[in-house]
């Protein structure tokens, strides 16, 4: 795959919850161009490690660089983040997310977002109050994806949509990152249906790597994604 350069370098970063650590001495680079998967247990700090990238969380101790400088509201121009958990307005429809997005967003490529709307079949008309999980997953992914931005950090972005679609997006995500050059992050559960779209993982547990590196050396080497996460997970 011929990764050079490092979008995202981690140096023994620690981020600390009172006395609990989010994050134990993360230590760990991300290829630039690369599709990464932060896959891990419940409570490993991928959450936390995206919400550090994106500026949102400023980590105790230790460095964090992304493209070369630290993360902060100067430098989100160039990052389209996807929380785990959103916040809309009372009364806004998919329509008027859209035209926020257009307004408020670096890089927000209507056109492209409009496409996405249609290939994830959602309806413009929808409220977003009363969107199901699933709905609500779909117009947050078009947000991001509608973006002309070097780096993607998506945060769980799968969860609440059904298996078929799933499979769905999945495709037509490789399809969109093989016409762009983005980094992008995503942290999932839903392995086994998205283990083709990532060329690199990184495996995090309580706080640090365990485990990183291309998906196609690790398969060589230690068998499917999902059997190294239960190699290195399962009881
Ligand atoms: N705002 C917070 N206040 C207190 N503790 C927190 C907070 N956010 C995260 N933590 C703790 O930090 C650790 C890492 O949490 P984080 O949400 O980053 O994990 P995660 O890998 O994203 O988990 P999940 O897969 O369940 O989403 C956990 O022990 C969690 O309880």
């Amino acid at each position: 795959m011929g990764l050079t350069a490092n979008a995202i370098v981690f140096d023994r970063l620690t981020k600390y919850y009172g006395k609990r650590r989010g994050l134990n001495e993360l230590t760990l680079a991300i290829p630039e161009g690369s599709i990464t998967a932060i896959l891990g247990p419940n409570g490993a700090g991928k959450s936390t490690m995206m919400r550090i990238i994106a500026g949102m969380t400023v980590p105790d101790q230790g460095t964090v660089n992304v493209f070369g400088r630290q993360p902060g509201w100067e430098r989100n121009h160039l990052i389209a983040y996807l929380p785990d958990r959103a916040r809309w307005y009372g009364g806004h429809t998919v329509a008027d997310a859209l035209e926020w997005g257009e307004r408020l967003l670096p890089g927000f490529n209507r056109d492209r977002a409009h496409q996405l709307v249609s290939d994830f079949k959602l309806d413009v008309e929808l409220e977003v109050e009363g969107m199901s999980r699933g709905q609500e997953a779909r117009l947050m992914l078009v947000l991001c994806l509608a973006r002309d931005v070097p780096l993607l950090v998506l945060d769980e972005p799968f969860s609440g949509i059904d298996m078929i679609s799933r499979e769905q997006i999945v495709l037509s995500l490789i399809d969109a990152f093989s016409e762009r050059k983005q980094t992008v992050l995503i942290s999932t559960h839903e392995i086994g249906e998205t283990e083709s779209l990532f060329d690199y993982a990184v495996f995090i547990q309580d706080g640090r790597a365990v485990l990183c590196g291309e998906v196609e050396e690790l398969r060589a080497q230690r068998g499917s994604i999902r059997d190294i996460y239960r190699q290195l997970f399962g009881d």
